[in-house]
């Protein structure tokens, strides 16, 4: 090696001398000046100093060698085979749920992608899951930056896409403690109530004819949520539009997230535009709501809502706050807000259309959610809150269904903050992690016949919403896990067992219950292509 490096020295000493001479020496009208040259060059100083610039270049050269080498010992994921520029965006197709986990069927339960220009672990096995959520959930704690939220989300301002760190950690706890809590959701009981009622008027027009079940959802998680959040409903269509153009923004391809060098491509295409005008309108929309509060504070009769405080009212009151350590923006107040949206109204209205689109599918699993429903009600019209609790084979389907059909079947995207390593792979800082909760909720090795809905397995077993079963987590787990499993979980109960107690529910046309379509569509959530129409009769 001493040897070599010797060698190297000299050989690269003696072409820097010709080179300069040959190059000096082509211009005859400079020959003083090249034999001058050559002269200082020749000087034993100077033989000493070129010698030493020699040895750093060569120890550069060294160091990146040795760098290079130890880059090359670290264990990387497996990947599959990359295309030129796109990396391996090929490989998510249509549903990127399934392929992976026929990827990770080939490469094993950690695979190294890279979407354009993002490095990307998928996880998909629940020791993977349990090794980033809880062991190492500090180092994967972060989201990447994304397109959607940063125009519709104040800059992501809100506590979905907010990068870790302390802005993150109060929000959060604010949400958590203020809005979220177990207290505060149960204070909501009379809104979910009422518009459960407000279904099964719908419910009980249709019968004769038939109804959209996807559709009756999306208005009761609407209703609840804008009740709840903004103190009235979201009425005329021009704002459902407007919801349902937000909701969509968040699923529409922008090339911006996997090369972020390109994202000019998304203002070219008109993406941004669009997603800055109904930025734009919501946030009207929002300042006259706040207004209305702040009017209605004014005149103070604080009690003048009868269905108490909604979520505007709780932040304005937080706002004033001179005591709070965490002073909250205008426009943090406005993003949590659009986030009870964007975050609560397509997962819970999913959930719900896939629930019922098993128990039509599986006859045996309604009659028996309809024997449990019908003996705890015991002839009352509807049932309530209270009721709930006694019904152990309800929250077996509702569980059951979110397994089979987890609306967020890739979870949201983290990020790690440091190299970490991880089942024995070294993964580097910055590299967004996707965790495939679908394939995992399928896995065979966890779950006995996997594709069939059985709610029976969640009878007498603990698993539960809290994320600390990694076989199952339809809601995440760990510090970046779901805050409203209390505030969605009530109204896919509620609205389930009210239904299937007041109706039989049947397919239009003759259609048989087994032949019901349930093809799958991945937008924000993963939904039903086609609409749930049923026909819809009294059962007493
Ligand atoms: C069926 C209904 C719902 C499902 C399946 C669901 C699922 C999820 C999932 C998978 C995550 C990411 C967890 C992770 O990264 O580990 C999440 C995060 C979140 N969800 Fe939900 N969610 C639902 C309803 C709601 C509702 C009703 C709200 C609020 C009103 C809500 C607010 C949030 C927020 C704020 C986060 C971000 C947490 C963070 O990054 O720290 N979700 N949700």
């Amino acid at each position: 090696m001493k040897q070599e490096l010797i060698r190297v020295i000299e050989i690269h000493y003696y072409i820097f001398r010709r080179c300069l001479y040959e190059a000096l020496e082509h211009n005859k009208s400079q020959n003083l000046l090249a034999s001058k040259i050559m002269e200082i060059f020749s000087s034993s100083e100077t033989l000493l100093l070129s010698s030493f610039s020699c040895i750093v270049i060569v120890i550069f050269i060294c160091m990146k060698w040795i760098l290079f080498d130890s880059r090359n010992r670290k264990n990387i994921p497996p990947s599959p085979q990359k295309l030129p520029i796109i990396g391996n965006i090929h490989h998510l197709g249509s549903s990127p749920n399934r392929n992976l986990q026929i990827l990770s069927q080939k490469y094993g339960p950690l695979i190294l992608l890279r979407l354009g220009s993002i490095p990307t672990l998928v996880a998909s096995s629940a020791e993977a899951a349990h090794e980033i959520m809880k062991t190492h959930d500090l180092s994967f704690c972060s989201r990447p930056s994304i397109f959607a939220p940063n125009i519709l989300l104040y800059g992501s301002k809100s506590i979905v896409f907010s990068p870790y760190g302390e802005y993150w950690r109060r929000l959060k706890s604010l949400v958590v403690l203020k809005l979220l809590s177990n207290i505060r959701v149960k204070s909501y009981k009379k809104v979910r109530e009422n518009e459960i009622v407000h279904m099964i008027q719908m419910l009980r027009e249709s019968c004769g004819t038939t109804i959209d079940m996807g559709s009756m959802f999306t208005s009761l998680t609407n209703n609840i949520i804008s009740r709840i959040a903004l103190g009235r409903k979201l009425d005329g269509p021009k704002y459902q539009k407007l919801l349902r153009e937000f909701v969509d923004m968040f699923s529409v391809f922008c090339i911006g997230n996997y090369f972020p060098w390109l994202s000019w491509v998304d203002q070219v295409t008109g993406t941004v535009r669009r997603a800055k005008k109904i930025a734009k309108e919501f946030d009207e929309f929002l300042e006259s709501i706040i207004e209305e509060h702040v009017n209605k504070k004014k005149g103070e009769d604080a009690n003048s809502n009868e269905e108490g405080e909604d979520f505007v009212d709780i932040l304005l009151d937080l706002q004033k706050d001179n005591t709070s350590a965490f002073a909250l923006q205008r426009d943090t107040l406005k993003a949590l807000i659009m986030e009870a949206f964007a975050a609560g109204t397509e997962t819970t209205q999913t959930s719900l259309e896939w629930a019922m689109s098993e128990l039509i599918r599986n006859p045996r699993v309604m009659k028996k959610l309809q024997q449990e429903v019908t003996e705890i009600a015991q002839g009352r019209s509807m049932i309530s809150e209270e009721d709930l609790e006694r019904m152990s084979y309800l929250k077996a389907v509702v569980k059951e269904s979110l397994r089979l059909h987890t609306p967020f079947p890739l979870l949201l995207p983290r990020e790690s903050v440091q190299d970490v390593k991880l089942m024995g792979f070294d993964i580097a800082a910055g590299t967004q992690v996707i965790i495939n909760a679908w394939a995992i909720a399928r896995d065979p090795s966890l779950w006995e016949e996997p594709n069939e809905f059985r709610p029976e397995r969640f009878l007498n077993n603990s698993i539960n919403y809290q994320g600390l079963h990694f076989e199952w987590i339809p809601f995440g787990a760990g510090r970046r896990s779901c805050p409203g499993i209390q505030f969605s979980v009530p109204v896919m109960e509620l609205a389930l067992a009210n239904i299937v107690y007041k109706f039989d529910i049947v397919l239009p046309n003759g259609i048989k219950s087994e032949d019901l379509d349930m093809t799958e569509a991945f937008g924000i959530t993963i939904h039903r292509k086609s609409s749930l129409i049923v026909s819809v009769s009294p059962r007493f």
